[in-house]
């Protein structure tokens, strides 16, 4: 029997100041759905606990979005993971003015080790890493340039006392052909902290499927595409997951 519920943390991706999905994370895959801030609202309203939110362009390195983004979290009452171009100490002081409740880093912890080791350190369980992965090679830089070993990456990181771990298989991102489970069940298996599934949530079963490896170490699901897609609704995936 589970004794936790699966969270979902429904995404709002923003580019050039509009909430969008990538498919396979590729720049220029972009389907736009409108004002972020509408978007975030939306999922407030129909129950979420924890809102995703990516800066897309300070990930790609195209710029930024974070006057929106901020307005975003300062708007929102629910928990915030922010995302994307936090690489340094500035990027990192901005982020966490903004009053989320933790950041996610993804290219820092494959390009600035020690300052990495760092802020895990300072920040504890307000800093989580991103794995993303093509198999089980990293993906730094808007995921265009490799990045390492993820089980070595893992280890090194679990040594240094990271909180947790979203794990994303970029074959799967925004495709809606279903998680990885295990890819998820191999990371779970590596590591005793808890880790946030992304990537390929199509349907309330796949949703199920993630909920059956709360046991094993997943905390939470990651959901975009399929919502945006309406291929349920955040009202139904909730019901799906409650214990
Ligand atoms: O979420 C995406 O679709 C995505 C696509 C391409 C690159 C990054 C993406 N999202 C998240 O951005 C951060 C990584 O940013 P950085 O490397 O720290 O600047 C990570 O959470 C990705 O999952």
């Amino acid at each position: 029997m589970r004794t936790h519920r699966l969270e979902l943390l429904p995404a709002v991706d923003v580019r050039d100041g509009q909430a969008v999905r990538l498919v396979h994370g590729e720049s220029g895959s972009e389907t736009s759905y409108g004002d972020p801030l509408e978007a975030a609202l939306a999922w407030q309203r129909a129950g979420a606990e924890w809102l995703h939110l990516v800066d897309l362009d300070a990930a790609f390195g195209t710029g930024d979005n974070r006057e929106r983004i901020a307005e975003v979290v300062a708007t929102m009452d629910i928990k915030v993971e922010l995302s994307g171009g936090i690489r340094d100490d500035a990027s990192l002081a901005a982020a966490l003015a903004t009053g989320c409740t933790r950041v996610n880093l993804g290219t820092a912890a494959l390009e600035s080790p020690e300052w990495v080791a760092k802020i895990i350190a300072e920040y504890g369980d307000r800093i989580a890493v991103g794995l993303d992965v093509r198999g089980i090679t990293l993906r730094g830089r808007g995921w265009t340039r490799d990045g390492g070993d993820l089980y070595e990456t893992l280890a090194r990181l679990d040594s240094e006392g990271c909180a947790r771990y979203v794990v994303t298989d970029i074959a799967k991102d925004g495709t809606l052909q279903g998680p990885n489970l295990e890819l998820l069940k191999n990371v779970c298996a590596a590591t005793d902290k808890p880790v946030v599934a992304s990537g390929g949530v199509s349907s309330l079963d796949d949703l199920r499927a993630l909920a059956t490896l709360v046991p094993e170490g997943v905390e939470g699901a990651i959901v975009g595409k399929a919502l945006y897609a309406k291929a349920f609704t955040l009202e139904e995936a909730l019901e799906a997951v409650s214990v």
